[in-house]
């Protein structure tokens, strides 16, 4: 199968990289010139993954006609802030039928829309996925083992794309809930936020614990409310994502979050970072979708606050362990 990734960043370049096998002639597009011929020419990505070797196999291009022409299978992992214009750009040269795989986590900013949303509303008639799941790209390329859901709502694309993205220790599972698979990544990216400024605030483990918990429950209480089933959230679209980038020091969003604490301002941290933190814009498109749904959601309200400048990440700090409203102090798991 000829496999298109669009999006040579650390995920994309990740997972170009896992399908290059026998049956799969893999081109990776990036929009930078000097990172195609790099991939190309020297099978390293050192912008974005420092010190790894790329497959012999992988092709890289900047020309994304030719890449678009090339796809039997359309793989995104542009950050969601470009994804709509990709798709765009790539619709003349597609052929009709082809599946679209989303590696990205978040939502459209105006819109509100899911990324497999997006996919149907550029490229209709093409089945639309979600890769999602605790996924850490530098680990994943290092071969360690790792699990992650390929959601979409036909079971009969899933199997096949199951089939076509599964490699070695790399396991994929179905799902048929990519509303619940699609909300849990985008929004464990704010939780993320929030454990990490506890976490530069100088908290204990305890108020971690419970920053991630009622986490889960705020992502499970929009997720419900969007269409999503909560028993998706308790798994790895969910909790096993929620747990891997809260605990893990090679988390981005983690990583800003716990510079806030540290009182750095979000300007000085973003602009020294290359990669994207979702999280940051999907705090504000959340808090307008709990406003919609008529949901209370503190954790992701005090991340906006925060983000957007409104208070300091140590006056967070009470918003943060918040989480429970007065009258409702039971824990609804
Ligand atoms: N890195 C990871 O471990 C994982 C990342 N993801 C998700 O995958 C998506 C991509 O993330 P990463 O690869 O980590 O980001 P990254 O920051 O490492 O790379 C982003 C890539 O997109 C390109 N890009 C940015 N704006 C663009 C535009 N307007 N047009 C075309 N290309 C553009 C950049 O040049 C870069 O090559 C995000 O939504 C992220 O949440 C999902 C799972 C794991
Ligand atoms: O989605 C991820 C792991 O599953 C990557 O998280 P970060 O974007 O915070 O690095």
């Amino acid at each position: 199968m000829r496999v298109t990734v669009l999006g040579a960043g650390s995920w994309g370049t990740t997972v170009a990289a896992l399908m290059c096998r026998r049956d799969h002639e893999v081109l990776l597009w990036a929009r930078n010139p000097d990172v195609a011929a790099e991939v190309d020419e020297q099978r390293s990505n050192e912008a974005y993954l420092p010190g790894a070797r790329l497959p012999a196999r992988l092709r890289a291009t900047a020309d994304l006609e030719r890449a678009s022409r090339h796809a039997e299978l359309l793989v995104v992992g542009v950050p969601t802030g470009a994804f709509r214009e990709a798709l765009e750009l790539t619709r003349p040269h597609l052929a009709p039928w082809i599946p679209v795989v989303s590696l990205s986590k978040g939502l459209e900013r105006n819109t509100h829309l899911r990324m497999t949303e997006v996919i149907k509303e550029v490229l209709p008639g093409r089945p639309a996925a979600a890769l999602t799941g605790p996924n850490l790209a530098r680990e994943i390329l290092a071969g360690q083992a790792a699990a992650s859901v390929i959601a979409t709502e036909d079971l009969t694309v899933a199997a096949a794309l199951q089939r076509e993205l599964a490699r070695g220790v790399f396991r994929v599972y179905t799902h048929h809930d990519v509303v619940g698979c699609e909300i849990g990544g985008a929004l464990k990216n704010v939780i993320a936020i929030a454990t990490g400024m506890a976490q530069g605030l100088g908290v204990g483990d305890n108020t971690r614990s419970a920053v991630m918990s009622r986490g889960l429950a705020e992502l499970t209480t929009l997720a419900v409310a969007m269409g999503g089933e909560a028993t998706t959230l308790a798994g790895l679209a969910g909790m096993g994502d929620l747990v891997a980038t809260c605990m893990s020091p090679q988390s981005r969003n983690r990583h800003v979050g716990e510079q806030l604490g540290l009182g750095r301002s979000l300007d000085e941290i973003l602009g020294e970072m290359r990669m994207v933190a979702e999280g940051v814009k999907t705090a504000s498109t959340v808090v307008e979708l709990a406003d919609h749904h008529g949901l209370d959601m503190p954790i992701a309200r005090t991340i906006h606050d925060v983000v957007t400048g409104r208070i300091r990440a140590s006056e967070a700090y009470r918003g943060l362990t918040r989480a429970v409203p007065a009258g409702h102090e039971l824990d609804p798991g």
